[in-house]
């Protein structure tokens, strides 16, 4: 699913317009439409509820008045509140020449602001994707005032006040939605974490625009769903050999930490690998035996670390990094298997493989292409060696990360992003705040190994499969579970149906 600019998506009206033969006025009544449906099936709005539609100047407030429109015809008793402005978009006026005497209309002021009591439905049609810059005067006030309101509030298209695609200063007046009701696509905005109160819980209403436009759009970002990723993951022909699945290497563990190296190869395992040797320090060879006896355990001569690489020869893939403590015997591992892994080899590394980056960042120019880090918000920061200023900025340099070192880049979080070494990026939409618990991310890891070990899969399918996945996995094992009682283990049992239903 493309994330279009809100630039693009005004192109994308016209040529909606153009394509199918129809006015924007009518392209306005599917959107109300959409929303009318949305508001009456997902609310079960009583006719009794108390009704305020908010209406801008645009043709954000020309769905709002064409909402109202179609809630009167409906039965309800919608209450029209107009936003005072020197223009109005073409297709507002004709909405508002169509509103019927009926309803009530009257105009915002300071001193004329609705009265909304918890239980009343606002619907914010202010301001969509033609905001320009943050709110201010009037605007900002009447923001401010819903803000502090008990109503439920469902932004059309945009919560006002929020730009669609790129950062504005902390503070800005910016409506509080729960719900927010998106034309066919979702926005770059919505994926932000700072952006999560605006926006509130999120819904693509397809409108039936154009998809040759969208398909010949060029995009930067992508939002992933389960139909982005139909026909990634092949079925195993009836004659596969292990081969085939690649012979995997992790490297993971420490004294006190061998529970990191346990998970990732279980899951590694789960996500279908078809050999796996674990590399993790002496005390850790009874564990892995016993814990995972699917895999093949190389014991280092260390009792407490991983300080020796062994021969690579075997391996499809290695994976470093689960649980593996900072020494500098380690840290000369990283060395040899940056200098060792050549261009054929895949590559992940995550957890204290990237801190280890951080604190020797001559490493850093040594990364085979194609290498996959698995940072998250922190262990990315000390990647890259600067706070971002903004969740924005945080994706600009986690774009020129990836471009610069030619790597893919998991920087894992509520929409986990996936940078690639040759622009685009990708925002997953699987996973659950249920998963924020220890060993997270050590099966993803072993996750990624295994599809890194896939012969069949290009690192970028690897790469945007495992996320996808694992977050399935996640929302898989909470239905179960729930979220607050999720561990990591659980994860690791919900990997295969998450596959399955990937396969193609
Ligand atoms: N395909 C679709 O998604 C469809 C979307 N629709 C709806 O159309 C809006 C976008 O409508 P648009 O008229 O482009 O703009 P808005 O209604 O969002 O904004 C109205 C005007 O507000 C002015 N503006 C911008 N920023 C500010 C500000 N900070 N303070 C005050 N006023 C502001 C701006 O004019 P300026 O000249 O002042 O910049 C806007 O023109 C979209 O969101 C959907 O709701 C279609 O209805 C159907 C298809
Ligand atoms: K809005």
């Amino acid at each position: 699913m493309k994330l279009l600019t809100a630039a693009q998506t005004r192109a994308l009206d016209q040529a909606t317009v153009e394509a199918q033969g129809i006015t924007s006025l009518e392209l306005m009544e599917r959107a109300a439409t959409a929303c009318t449906l949305w508001l009456l099936d997902e609310l079960q709005l009583a006719f009794s509820t108390e009704i305020h539609v908010l209406c801008g100047p645009g043709n954000n407030g020309g769905d709002g008045l064409a909402v109202a429109r179609q809630l009167h015809t409906a039965g309800y008793a919608p209450q029209v509140w107009l936003l005072p402005a020197d223009k109005h978009s073409a297709d507002f006026l004709l909405n508002r020449q169509q509103l019927p005497q009926a309803i009530r209309c009257q105009e915002l002021s300071a001193r004329r602001l609705p009265m909304l009591p918890a239980g009343a439905l606002v619907l914010d049609a202010l301001f969509g994707t033609g905001l320009t810059r943050p709110l201010e005067g009037l605007p900002a006030t009447i923001v401010k005032h819903l803000n502090q309101t008990e109503a439920t509030v469902v932004a059309v298209d945009m919560p006002s006040g929020l730009l669609a695609d790129s950062p504005q200063p902390a503070g800005s007046a910016i409506v509080r939605a729960h719900h927010t009701l998106s034309f066919e696509l979702p926005k770059l905005a919505f994926l932000m974490p700072r952006n999560a109160d605006f926006v509130g819980e999120w819904t693509v209403l397809p409108i039936g625009l154009d998809q040759s436009f969208i398909h010949n759009t060029d995009v930067d970002n992508y939002f992933v769903d389960a139909a982005s990723l139909a026909g990634r993951l092949p079925r195993r022909a009836r004659f596969s050999h292990k081969g085939t699945f690649g012979h995997a290497l992790l490297l993971a563990g420490s004294y006190g930490k061998l529970g990191a190296a346990v998970l990732a190869a279980r899951a590694c395992l789960r996500g279908g690998v078809g050999l796996l040797t674990v590399r993790t320090p002496a005390v850790g060879y009874t564990v892995l035996q016993m814990s995972v006896p699917e895999a093949m355990a190389l014991p280092d001569p260390s009792h407490d670390f991983v300080t020796e690489l062994p021969e690579l020869q075997p391996y499809a893939a290695v994976a470093m990094g689960p649980g593996l403590g900072q020494e500098v015997s380690s840290a000369e591992v990283l060395r040899q298997l940056l200098r060792q892994a050549g261009s054929r080899r895949a590559l992940v590394l995550d957890a204290d493989a990237l801190n280890l980056l951080s604190t020797h960042r001559e490493l850093l120019g040594k990364l085979p292409p194609d290498t996959v880090l698995t940072p998250h918000l922190k262990e990315f920061e000390r990647l890259t060696g600067e706070p971002a200023r903004d969740d924005y900025h945080r994706l600009e340099q986690l774009r020129a990360f990836c471009r610069e070192h030619r790597c893919y880049c998991v920087l894992k979080g509520a929409y986990t992003a996936l940078g690639t070494p040759h622009g685009p990026m990708y925002f997953n939409s699987t996973g659950n705040p249920g998963m924020s618990t220890g060993g997270s991310g050590d099966v993803l890891t072993g996750l990624l190994l295994a599809l890194r070990a896939d012969q069949r899969l290009s690192p970028l399918d690897a790469a945007l499969l495992a996320v996808y996945a694992h977050g399935r996995a996640g929302d898989l094992a909470a239905a179960e579970t729930g979220e607050a009682g999720l561990i990591a283990g659980d994860l690791v049992q919900f990997i295969g149906p998450a596959l399955r239903e990937l396969e193609g």
